[in-house]
């Protein structure tokens, strides 16, 4: 939230008077000058982003210039900045914006996430790398790792984990075999609509959309529109291309898809959970550097022993590392074990949490670093 404190240096002193009535001609010349002064920094900024470009020295592609670590920084110190009237999420989008074209000016990045367009990961990609970034809609999660693996992508956006429905387990399990490293997450507030062509509930006979989007919205539909058909479908967006053709058919989906595929919003937000959110992870194929406030995902296979998991666990605990989050999946080709994908706070470069890697590792049990990462802003 943006935090409200007295006027300190910097402040413009050309403010608004509340009390009487400005004279709009005059309010617009000074929103006009700003507007000039925003420009030119703008440009002033670029000019020097292009710079940091150049003191990389000659990189092969777009991806070598971005630096998440960096970005993450930039964005804190908004946030810590902000003394309103704007929110903190709406500066931080601003500003993303901002270093995300300034980025684009060597070559925008290619961001793979599951399509078709106006799917809530298209939402997290552009939250998270900004709209002069190029997304590249796939047909599965598993293409976007595999495009990122092949070099078709920069990074790929995929989701991992809902509020209330809890893990998407085919994200995880594409970890268990890929080479991909995690470098980055976002969190994205999921807002679903009933939708349809007509905008009429009283023509809903089927209602279209993702599995995780029926259950998000049970309680709302099967008390206004019981006994109604529901039809899963790959996506969101699916959902709403699919109600785009039929008279008597709705779609559950976010406010983008109804834009993209022109439809009209019957109801909404209907999630049953207000604070319904999906984290996404962005994949890549490097490892970057600290960016003050991280977290890393593990990978931990553990061999069938006595106290197996207390052993990873204790020399986290014992050095004061939180962990937020475990998960087991079953290990491909063994059965009976299990792969346990945990979070804790820190980067696997730094101590303490580098000495706690170490430390488990020399117990035998295979620790993968599957990313650190700046913790998601706003
Ligand atoms: O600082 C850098 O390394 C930059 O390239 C500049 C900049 C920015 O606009 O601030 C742009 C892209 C990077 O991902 C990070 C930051």
């Amino acid at each position: 939230m943006a935090k409200k404190s007295s006027s300190k240096p910097g402040t413009p002193k050309t403010s608004p008077v509340v009390e009487a009535k400005p004279d709009l001609s005059q309010v617009r010349a000074q929103i006009d000058g700003i507007d000039q002064q925003i420009q030119a920094l703008i440009a002033e900024r670029a000019n020097w982003a292009h710079q940091v470009g150049k003191a990389k020295g000659k990189l092969a592609a777009a991806v070598d210039y971005y630096r998440p670590e960096r970005e993450a920084q930039v964005l804190r110190r908004v946030v810590d900045r902000n003394d309103g009237p704007l929110s903190d999420d709406v500066l931080v989008r601003l500003f993303r914006e901002v270093m995300s074209a300034c980025l684009a000016q060597q070559e925008p990045l290619k961001i793979g996430y599951l399509g078709p367009e106006g799917t809530f990961s298209q939402q997290a990609v552009y939250k998270h790398f900004g709209h002069s970034a190029h997304g590249l809609p796939l047909g599965s999660i598993e293409e976007v790792f595999q495009e990122v693996a092949a070099g078709n992508a920069d990074f790929g956006v995929v989701p991992v984990e809902n509020s209330g429905q809890g893990t998407i387990q085919v994200t995880l399990d594409l970890f268990l075999t890929s080479p991909l490293r995690i470098c980055g997450e976002v969190e994205l507030r999921v807002h679903q609509y009933l939708l349809s062509r007509s905008g009429r509930m009283e023509d809903v006979e089927r209602i279209f959309g993702h599995p995780q989007a029926l259950a998000q919205t049970g309680g709302w539909t099967r008390t206004h529109l019981p006994g109604v058909e529901k039809i899963p479908v790959s996506s969101n967006a699916e959902g709403a291309r699919r109600a785009r053709s039929a008279d008597d058919a709705a779609a559950i989906a976010g406010e983008t898809a109804a834009i993209v595929y022109g439809l009209k919003k019957i109801a909404g937000p209907i999630e049953d959970r207000s604070d319904n959110t999906t984290r996404f992870l962005v994949i890549g194929r490097q490892a970057f550097p600290p960016s003050g406030n991280d977290r890393t995902s593990l990978l931990v296979f553990i061999r069938d022993r006595p106290g197996a998991l207390y052993g990873v666990l204790e020399p986290l605990a014992r050095r004061g590392i939180s962990m937020n989050r475990i998960e087991s999946r079953p290990e491909h080709g063994h059965k009976w074990q299990y792969a346990f994908f945990i979070d804790v706070a820190g980067h696997c470069d730094e101590s303490p949490l580098k000495d706690a890697l170490d430390e488990i590792g020399q117990h035998g049990d295979e620790v993968r670093v599957l990313g650190s990462y700046p913790v998601a802003i706003t």
